[in-house]
């Protein structure tokens, strides 16, 4: 677990506490527990160690406060979650109420019978088999023989472990002993359940039995229920309330749904508390998001994903195309000023084999000529091959073969100068670009620029060398300014003096984290500085930094529908404010989002958030309305985050 999370509460606990009186007869209040365990504070490795230790009084103890003054009432009927992350105090909390452990300090009080299914496993002995486990068990759990035997047949079925029964129980799957658990703890109707881990452990199918389960001892018994999952999911659908415990202090307590809420996006995630509030607090804003303002952009894979992009450009027909590796973010960067400059798209293949929807996206553009970005090692024979067969008759490839990235650059740049040259367009920018390799994020974030203004990108060898031939791309005649991005001990000074004597002007971009380099990229972008380029920001195409890949090929688009990168990392709440706080300042300029890739990069919250963002600049610009009327409690909000059309549309009005 990150050390660097937040413990402290959101949101008003007392308040949470105070609403928490009703009529109902209280199961459980747990009143300012806390549990305190020692921990021997030096390591020993033998039990003789620790008995020598302790016979010279040398044992010393940390004590280890698992939980701290945690207070909540759960109520007759409740179904009440717990949550935090790993070793918050969770199962803690849990065993305190089963009575396995006794509180350091508080009290925890219990009105009823429970049925605790706490640790798989706890009561079984697994030298016996399931049969045998069922009784043995069962008697742990204070039920009968006779009780057992009436009951067998239905903790069976329910468990449908029928045809291993007889097998000892050292040999079942940990999905396998949960159900044998959870149908024998549920056999009679408790006052009050608790269920821990159980339902994380079996398969998807059994999950759902269990959950039917517990909805029909609530509806049709009243039973209190309290759950811990990881699963956020489950905590929503099962529970009313919740409380999230972090590193054994209360953080959140209410509805399920809001602490769910709050969890998916703050629970786990690094950041200042600063951060972390200017985040809850987009969360808890009441701004309506309209539908059109956020789509996303999601192939299959990054090679979908970029030829969903260059669909979005329309390019024409006939032209030429280039193909890089999908696996090779440099090439790719390198070739966005190519891209513009032969108003071609960028498409991404594997190495040995070119994707299928590449192929199509190739014979539906039936371009003249394919430029193939690197080597045999980038890119096999049979890829460009295949691409052949897949443009039309006469299609020609002109591989730029060179299988290393820094060269395969310069390359790039003298095919560009050539093709300038031969097809009659305009050639490359007078500025270009030294990147060091870890740039890529800097580089994404420029692209629209490289594609908008021919911006050819050169790389250094390794810290503070630069090939020679690289430089005297750079010192030969064609550049008057050098964007630098690295530092100087990855692009020293001496060599930028040199580019002076040149006549090659040098800037540093340097931003104090990748987001506030982001945020200078886009300023540059927008400032006009860079001569012949003003871009304006009508729309942020939203990239993970945990995925780059997804935006390798997306300068063209970002350029011809006035797009700029914001990079976000949605686990990081700094870079989340960071992101809110960018779009808050940009003061309703920007008025669409498109999230680049699924789900998995993108949950609907993240969306939600930076959404309410935009429409909260927009509101605050007078160019859209509060839709306050519209507001409508965040569970039941309607916005679908999930379209991925809007960004056409964008396409089309721009173009
Ligand atoms: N008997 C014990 N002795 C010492 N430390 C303990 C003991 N039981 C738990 N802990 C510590 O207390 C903290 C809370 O543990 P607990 O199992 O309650 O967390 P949890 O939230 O249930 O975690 P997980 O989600 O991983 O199951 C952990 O750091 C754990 O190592």
């Amino acid at each position: 677990m990150p050390e660097n999370i937040n413990t402290t509460p959101l949101g008003d606990i007392e308040r949470e506490l105070a609403a928490a009186v009703d009529d109902r007869p209280v199961m459980v209040d747990v009143d300012h527990v806390s549990m305190v365990f020692n921990m021997a504070s030096q390591q020993l490795n033998s039990l003789k160690e620790y008995a020598i230790a302790l016979a010279k009084r040398e044992l010393m103890f940390k004590e280890f406060r698992a939980l701290d003054g945690v207070s909540f009432t759960v109520r007759k009927g409740d179904v009440f979650g717990i949550l935090g992350t790993n070793g918050s105090g969770k199962s803690t909390m849990l065993k305190i109420i089963a009575g396995v452990l006794e509180p350091t300090e508080g009290t925890c009080s219990i009105n009823g019978s429970i049925a605790p299914l706490i640790e798989l496993g706890a009561g079984f002995d697994m030298e016996l088999t399931a049969r045998e486990n069922i009784f043995l068990n069962g008697a742990l759990l204070g039920y009968s023989k006779k009780f057992i035997q009436q009951h067998f047949d239905e903790i069976v079925d329910f468990a449908e472990v029928e045809k291993f029964l007889d097998m000892p129980m050292k040999n079942y799957s940990s999905g396998m002993v949960a159900r044998i658990a959870f149908a024998i703890a549920t056999v009679i109707v408790p006052e009050i359940l608790i269920v821990d881990e159980v339902l994380s452990v079996g398969d998807f199918m059994f999950q759902q039995k269990c959950e039917r389960r517990i909805t029909q001892l609530i509806k049709e018994h009243d039973v209190t229920v309290l759950i811990v999952s990881h699963n956020n999911d489950q905590i929503e659908r099962l529970c009313n309330k919740a409380i999230w415990i972090e590193k054994g202090h209360t953080r959140m307590m209410g509805s399920a749904a809001d602490v769910c809420r709050a969890y998916r996006v703050l629970g786990g995630h690094v950041g200042s508390a600063e951060s972390e509030a200017a985040v809850f607090s987009m969360l808890n804003s009441p701004t309506r998001v309209p539908d059109e303002l956020v789509s996303s952009v999601a192939g299959e894979s990054r090679y979908g994903t970029a030829v969903k992009i260059a669909e979005k450009c329309r390019f024409a027909q006939g032209g030429s195309l280039i193909l890089a590796s999908g696996d090779f973010s440099l090439p790719c960067m390198s070739a966005q000023g190519l891209s513009g400059m032969l108003d071609a798209p960028v498409l991404l293949s594997k190495h040995e084999s070119l994707p299928d929807v590449v192929a199509q996206e190739i014979a539906s553009l039936a371009p003249h000529r394919i430029v193939v970005l690197g080597g045999e090692d980038v890119l096999s024979s049979e890829v460009a091959e295949q691409a052949k067969d897949a443009a039309r008759d006469g299609c020609a490839i002109e591989r730029i073969d060179c299988n290393e990235s820094v060269e395969l650059a310069r390359l790039i740049f003298d095919f560009g100068k050539r093709a300038a040259e031969e097809d009659g367009v305009s050639g490359w920018s007078k500025l270009a670009i030294i990147a060091h390799h870890d740039c890529l994020g800097d580089l994404i974030t420029l692209s629209p620029l490289l594609f908008n203004q021919h911006i050819p990108v050169f790389y250094i060898r390794e810290l503070g060398v630069i090939d020679d031939a690289t430089a005297a791309s750079i010192q030969g005649g064609d550049f008057t300014d050098l964007l630098v991005l690295g530092v100087d001990k990855h692009i020293p000074d001496t060599f930028l003096a040199a580019c002076a004597a040149h006549g090659v002007k040098s800037e540093r971009l340097i931003g104090k984290n990748p987001y506030d380099a982001n945020e200078k990229i886009n300023d540059l972008i927008t400032s006009g500085q860079v001569e012949g380029a003003r871009l304006t920001i009508d729309n942020l195409i939203v990239s993970s930094v945990w995925n780059p890949a997804d935006a390798f090929a997306a300068g063209a688009w970002a350029a011809k529908t006035d797009s700029a990168f914001l990079l976000e990392d949605p686990q990081n709440l700094d870079s989340v404010a960071h992101a809110i706080s960018y779009i808050k300042k940009k003061g309703g300029s920007v008025k669409h989002l498109t999230f680049l890739g699924d789900s998995s990069q993108f949950g609907r919250l993240d969306k939600e958030m930076l959404g309410k963002a935009v429409q909260e600049a927009l509101v605050d610009a007078g160019l859209a309305d509060t839709g306050a009327e519209d507001a409508q409690p965040a569970e039941t909000e309607s916005t679908d985050f999930t379209s991925t059309d809007a960004a056409s549309a964008n396409t089309q009005e721009n173009e």
